[in-house]
């Protein structure tokens, strides 16, 4: 016997819709009966069964009309981890996810989900098949990792049965997949200009990459599980796409499918962060001066020279989560729809 959802149920909006993730979870809601607002700064595309709410999610005013008669909001927005930019991260990610927490109260909002980040644990050392109730990192490595931390809390805190608000939040690991602003572009744009020559460290750490279906079904997952009486209501959860790969093994896939070289030579992992680092304060101090953005920043040579790969049994358990796209289908899909990043193109 299949249960029918009421109607209501059906109405939810999406604030950072215009984005990768967001559009992705668009779709699919889509696809799945609901009608969708989408709140964000910017508008990105069209999809009828879609209205979208342009604004900036600091504004309740702005954010109340796109949550009239939603009974489920996804906030998947968040300024770019590349934008480096304390005052901004802190803005969006934590006064902004206030007011997101107060306009679902008072627009009646039943349930909303949290995409936050694996990363909030990550402080640049090895996490091997890390569970969700290891601590929050102590000394984040970014600004934007410090803001995912708090922005989690605040989510996670407001979940209140008696208030009606019941939440929860989904921490994905290394998106990628058609559409990817970052992970495929600022990879070919590194190899284009001759710097995915080097392998940093001994190339066998293990990463989790998750392609982009995977984590939208987690998404929805949750926010169809989550009633008064789920064991999931104020939990973070692990999504992934289970299958950890060594990183440069996954760099070196995406290059060689795009016609590029694979990173071949070593650099030892505590030159290359040192460096970074260094590379990091000078452009801190040169900032009123020159704008200059480095390629290798310490949060990336981290992620790209450690272990970090992370346990998605609590979301296999409580939500019946598996991923829907192996890894080798993922990085096939991505490969093949970006045929403007070709080699030569
Ligand atoms: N891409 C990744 O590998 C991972 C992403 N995440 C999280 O997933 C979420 C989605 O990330 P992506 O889709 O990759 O990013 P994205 O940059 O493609 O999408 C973010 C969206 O938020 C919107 N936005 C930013 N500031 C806003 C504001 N003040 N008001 C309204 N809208 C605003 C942007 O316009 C954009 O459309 C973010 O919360 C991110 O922290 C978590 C783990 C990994
Ligand atoms: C697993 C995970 C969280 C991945 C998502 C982040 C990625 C967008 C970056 C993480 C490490 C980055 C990185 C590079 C590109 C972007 C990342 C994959 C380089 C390969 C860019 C070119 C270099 O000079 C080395 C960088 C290493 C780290």
């Amino acid at each position: 016997m299949t249960t029918r959802v009421r109607p209501s149920n059906k109405r939810c909006a999406v604030i950072g819709g215009s984005g990768f993730l967001g559009k992705h979870l668009v779709e699919k809601l889509l696809d799945r009966g609901y009608s969708v607002s989408v709140f964000d700064i910017r508008q990105s595309y069209e999809l009828p069964g879609v209205a979208f709410h342009l604004g900036d999610l600091c504004d309740k005013r702005a954010l109340l009309p796109a949550m009239k008669d939603v009974s489920l909001v996804f906030h998947c927005a968040s300024p770019a981890p590349a934008s480096d930019d304390r005052g901004l991260f802190e803005r969006v990610n934590i006064q902004g996810t206030r007011i997101v927490i107060q306009a679902c109260i008072e627009a009646g909002v039943q349930k909303l989900v949290l995409t936050s980040s694996a990363s909030v644990v990550f402080e640049g050392t090895d996490i091997k098949n890390g569970r969700e109730d290891l601590p929050y990192a102590k000394k984040p490595i970014d600004y934007y990792t410090e803001t995912k931390i708090e922005q989690e809390k605040l989510v996670l805190e407001a979940c209140d049965k008696e208030k009606g608000l019941l939440t929860v939040a989904i921490r994905p690991h290394g998106i990628f997949g058609p559409r990817d602003p970052q992970l495929v572009p600022i990879l070919v744009d590194a190899a284009r200009r001759g710097k995915m020559k080097f392998i940093i460290g001994d190339g066998t750490n293990l990463v989790d990459f998750t392609f982009v279906e995977n984590v939208v079904h987690g998404h929805i997952l949750a926010a169809e599980h989550l009633r008064p009486d789920s064991p999931i209501c104020g939990k973070p959860y692990h999504i992934t796409n289970d299958e950890p790969v060594k990183f440069w093994d996954f760099m070196s896939d995406v290059l060689v499918g795009l016609g590029y070289a694979a990173p071949r030579y070593h650099l030892p992992y505590a030159l290359v962060y040192g460096l970074a680092l260094l590379l990091w304060l000078l452009a801190l101090i040169l900032r009123p001066l020159v704008s200059f953005k480095p390629t290798f920043t310490p949060m990336r040579v981290a992620l790209a020279g450690t272990h970090h790969y992370y346990n998605c049994e609590r979301a296999k358990q409580d939500l019946g989560y598996k991923p829907v796209v192996s890894l080798k289908d993922g990085i096939a899909r991505t490969v093949q729809s970006y045929p403007h990043l070709r080699q030569g193109a």
